[in-house]
C-alpha cells in the first residue's frame, strides 16, 4: 500500500504468503466497499484506487492485490513489490499458526529490501526499516479455532518491530478494518513528517506526483505460494475470555537487525541504483529468514540473484523494473470513488 499526503508520500504493502483463499482481497474490498465478499480468484492481480476522508483529510489509496506467483519468480516479485511500497500490513490468521510465523520472514524481507535502498542512496543506518508495518491478526470471529492468542500477537509485533498490532474480523466488523487502514495512514504520516524517518529522495523520485491538498495511500496485497500466510489476512478465532476484538496495541519500533555492510560490494550505477556483487554458492536469501522469531546468521557476501540472469552482477534497479513489468501485464485496475467517504 502506498500513501501520499500534503506532507509527502508513503506506501503500504500488504503481502500474503502462501495464499489461496484471498483473505487479503477480502480485507481490501471490505475496506473499500464496506461489504464482505468471501471468495476471489487467486490468480487475478488487481490494483485498487480508492479515496476517502480520514481524520478530516482526503486520503488516496492505491492498493495492489497480487496474485499467487510461480515459485521461481516468487521471491523476486515479492522484493520488487516491497521496494514499491512505503507502508505494510502483515496479516495472519489467528487460527493458523503457520501464517503467524510467516510474518517474521516477511518482516525480515521488508527490512532487507528497504535497508538496501537506503544504502544505495547513501542514507544513514538510522533510516533502516523506517516504513510503517502494521501487524494484523484476522478471523477472530472463529473463536473456537484460535491458535494464536492476542498476547502472542502483541509480543510478536514488538519483536519484529511493527508500529502497532490489531486483531480483527474482516467478515464481522468493518470498523476494525477501517481502524487498521486508519492506523496505517496515521503512521505513514508520522513517518513522513519526521525528518529522521523520512524517505530518501532517491526512493520517492520515481513516484507519481499527488495533489498537495490530498493525501493518499497505496497498498499492495500479495501472496506467496505455500502455506496459508498472509501479510494482510488469515484465519482467526477469539476465545470467550479474550474480549479483545479490535483491540489495538501501539509499540515503538525495535532495533532492526544490524546487518553489516561488510562483504557487500555496492557501487553507484549511472541510474543511481547500486550494483551488488554476489556469490552463487551462497544460500538463497529466503533461507536465512526463519519463522521462529529469529533471524539466521547472514553470509557476508550475498544478494538474491534474479532467476533469469546468469550474470554475476545484478542491477537492482533494472531487476525491479523488469519484474514489475511482468506483473503489470496481469494487473487490472479498479477505480472506486469513495463510497464510504461519509464514514
Ligand atoms: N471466518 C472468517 N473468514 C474469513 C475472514 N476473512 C476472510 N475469510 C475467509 O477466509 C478464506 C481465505 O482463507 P485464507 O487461507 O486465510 O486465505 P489466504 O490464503 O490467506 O488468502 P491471501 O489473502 O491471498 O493470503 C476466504 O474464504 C475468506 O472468505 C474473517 O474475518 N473471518
Amino acid at each position: 500500500m502506498k500513501m501520499s499526503s500534503g506532507a509527502g508520500r508513503g506506501d503500504l504493502v500488504h503481502r500474503g504468503a502462501h495464499s489461496q483463499g484471498r483473505s487479503v482481497a477480502a480485507l481490501v474490498v471490505r475496506f473499500i466497499t464496506r461489504r464482505f465478499i468471501g471468495e476471489y480468484d487467486p490468480n487475478l492481480e488487481k490494483v485498487y484506487n480508492f479515496h476517502t476522508i480520514m481524520d478530516n483529510e482526503m486520503v488516496f489509496f492505491e492498493i495492489l492485490d497480487t496474485a499467487a506467483q510461480p515459485h521461481e519468480s516468487e521471491c523476486l516479485t515479492l522484493e520488487a513489490n516491497i521496494r514499491w511500497a512505503e507502508a505494510f500490513i502483515l496479516m495472519y490468521s489467528v487460527t493458523d499458526k503457520c501464517s503467524f510465523d510467516e510474518c517474521n520472514r516477511l518482516k525480515f524481507l521488508i527490512n532487507y529490501n528497504k535497508r538496501k535502498r537506503r544504502l544505495g542512496s547513501n542514507s544513514s543506518k538510522e533510516s533502516l526499516s523506517d516504513v510503517p508495518v502494521v501487524l494484523v491478526g484476522n478471523k477472530i470471529d472463529q473463536w473456537g479455532d484460535r491458535m494464536v492468542s492476542p498476547e502472542d500477537g502483541q509480543r510478536r509485533s514488538k519483536e519484529i518491530g511493527c508500529v502497532c498490532f490489531h486483531e480483527i474480523s474482516v467478515r464481522e466488523d468493518f470498523e476494525q478494518v477501517w481502524s487498521v487502514f486508519r492506523d496505517v495512514c496515521h503512521f505513514w504520516k508520522v513517518h513522513n513528517k519526521c525528518p529522521k524517518l523520512k524517505r530518501s529522495s532517491s526512493d520517492s523520485r520515481s513516484e507519481p506526483l499527488v495533489s498537495p491538498e490530498s493525501s493518499g495511500i497505496r497498498s499492495l496485497c500479495g501472496s506467496m505460494n505455500g502455506s496459508s500466510t498472509a501479510l494482510i489476512n488469515s484465519r482467526s478465532n477469539i476465545s470467550a475470555p479474550f474480549s479483545t476484538i479490535g483491540r489495538r496495541w501501539t509499540e515503538v519500533e525495535l532495533d532492526e537487525e544490524d546487518e553489516s555492510e561488510e562483504g557487500v560490494t555496492e557501487r553507484k550505477s549511472s541510474a543511481g541504483d547500486s550494483e551488488v556483487s554476489m556469490e552463487s554458492s551462497l544460500p538463497p536469501f529466503r533461507a536465512r529468514a526463519s519463522t521462529d522469531g529469529h533471524l539466521l546468521s547472514r553470509p557476508r557476501r550475498w544478494r538474491y540473484p534474479p532467476p533469469s540472469l546468469s550474470s554475476q552482477t545484478y542491477h537492482g534497479g533494472s531487476s525491479s523494473s523488469s519484474s514489475g513489468g511482468s506483473c503489470a501485464d496481469r494487473r487490472m485496475s479498479i477505480s472506486m470513488r469513495g463510497n464510504n467517504a461519509s464514514y
